[in-house]
């Protein structure tokens, strides 16, 4: 729960001005939630009326968009202790009396009760599962693999070791790959972390004498998912301890799910041993979207949602995005606050709006020959050859992908881009782009390369 409040504050930050949010927001720290109530505390109580007063319904809508259920919150002034429900595992304090004896037993028997339903492991994102995933060509493989994980845990592909540039969904993808384990088996025992908080508890049980303790709780897991593996670079002692953990749980046929935003090989400062390890299972990469698989993640979060997103919105915020779905998800959700905060339904016009620091700031910056001169040099063929009409294979191609990227990342019109490129046809503009289309669902390569020149337009 406490990564939805941070995905809230994050939404939020898109939605305020800097200064109302470093103002009021970013001061409410999670404390705890319920299953229907989230507990922020705040600074004062003055602090709290104004939060109240102005924020409060925004807050709600934010965290409703995120969750799909509506939560109350509750705010507890600093160094007032909130009265959160206790753990379970904590013992309860003695009662005194017959009557509070029966009200414990009862509470016991209630406890026993929850005991029996399938509970998500608290550290798993619950939202986070295959159904909520959009799978395309980006992702197909680490979809799939991940899926067959879940499915078949500790056997064919463990660990399984998924990749891939910020915000792509590897979070989202190990988290899938627990809740489906967990929905079959209720007793498993899962533990998701980052590596940093593996470190950070590793550092605090050295520093309090209770590595045993740590060691213990890993080794007995049947599923350990480790987030973002490249924060253990050059942490000698953390990928040590890593390394034990890692083999215990091999060995005892325990499945291990490792992320990361790079290739094992390319990870610097990570150990050969670790790295040889990480390469006994799969190896899954998840690559950054297409536009069409960027227009269904956007239709399943609206949809997700309740908000009718319409198609050329979705468009409009595919195109103008670059490839992080967290990105993405954050100008969704800005636009729904904002279509909720006026009352008015959602259209292009009022998308064109709402984004218009964001998107047109991107498009406006790239010019078409900004791209003809990034893919000349790219391919390292001469302007006038990318401009020109000369069919041979080493020479259409980077013009295709030209014309791609013009059309993808300026504002041209398909006969002012084919005007640039010496003059050609719309039509034939429109045939270029079409045909890069269709072959980025299935190549690659030629996606790797678009990816690379596009990030290279906005470096
Ligand atoms: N294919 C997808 N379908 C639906 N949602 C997605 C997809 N890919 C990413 N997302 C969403 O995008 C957001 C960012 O994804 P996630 O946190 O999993 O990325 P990440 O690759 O772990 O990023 P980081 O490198 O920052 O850790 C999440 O809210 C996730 O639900």
């Amino acid at each position: 729960m406490e990564n939805i409040w941070l995905e809230a504050q994050a939404n939020l930050k898109h939605v305020l001005t800097e200064q109302t949010y470093t103002t009021w927001i970013e001061p409410l720290k999670f404390l705890g939630a319920t299953a229907d109530t989230v507990v922020l505390e705040v600074p004062s109580s003055f602090f709290q009326k104004w939060v109240t007063d102005k924020y409060l319904a925004m807050i709600k809508e934010v965290l409703s968009a995120i969750t799909s259920k509506t939560y109350h919150i509750e705010f507890h002034v600093a160094e007032a202790k909130p009265e959160l429900p206790e753990p379970r595992t904590e013992k309860e304090p003695k009662a005194k009396g017959k009557e509070k004896d029966k009200e414990k037993e009862g509470e016991k028997e209630k406890e026993k009760e929850k005991d029996k339903k399938p509970e998500l492991v608290p550290n798993l994102n619950p939202k986070y599962t295959f159904e909520s995933f959009v799978s395309g060509p980006s992702n197909q493989f680490a979809y799939a693999a991940s899926q067959a994980v879940a499915n078949k845990p500790a056997s064919n592909y463990n660990p399984l070791f998924i990749y891939g540039g910020v915000g792509l969904g590897k979070t989202h993808l190990v988290n899938a790959i627990g809740n489906q384990i967990l929905a079959k088996n209720p007793k498993a025992k899962i533990c998701y972390y980052s590596s940093e908080k593996f470190m950070n508890e590793m550092i605090n049980s050295l520093r309090y004498k209770k590595m045993d303790e740590f060691r213990n709780k890993f080794r007995k897991m049947d599923l350990l998912l480790i987030d973002d593996i490249q924060f253990m670079a050059g942490k000698e002692a953390t990928q040590e301890e890593f390394f034990h953990t890692f083999n215990a749980l091999y060995e005892s046929h325990k499945q291990i799910v490792v992320t990361s935003d790079k290739f094992p090989k390319d990870i610097p400062g990570l150990e050969e041993r670790l790295r040889s390890r990480f390469e006994w299972g799969l190896i899954a990469d998840i690559q950054p979207p297409g536009v069409e698989t960027k227009v269904a993640i956007l239709k399943k979060k609206s949809d997700m949602h309740a908000v009718n997103l319409p198609d050329d919105v979705a468009l409009f915020l595919a195109e103008g995005a670059t490839s992080n779905i967290r990105e993405l998800e954050g100008m969704l959700i800005r636009l729904e606050a904002f279509a909720s905060l006026t009352g008015k339904e959602i259209t292009l016009s009022m998308a064109r709006e709402v984004m218009k620091d964001i998107i047109v700031e991107k498009t406006r910056d790239i010019s078409v020959e900004m791209i003809q001169k990034m893919v000349a040099d790219h391919f390292r063929i001469k302007l006038s050859e990318l401009k020109s009409d000369k069919r041979i294979k080493t020479l259409v191609v980077p013009r295709q992908i030209a014309i791609y990227i013009c059309r993808e990342l300026t504002k041209a019109s398909y006969p002012e881009i084919g005007e640039k490129f010496g003059g050609k046809d719309h039509s034939t503009i429109i045939h270029s782009v079409k045909k890069i289309e269709k072959q980025l669902a299935a190549d690659a390569d030629l996606k790797a390369t678009v990816e690379d020149i596009k990030k290279r337009l906005f470096t």
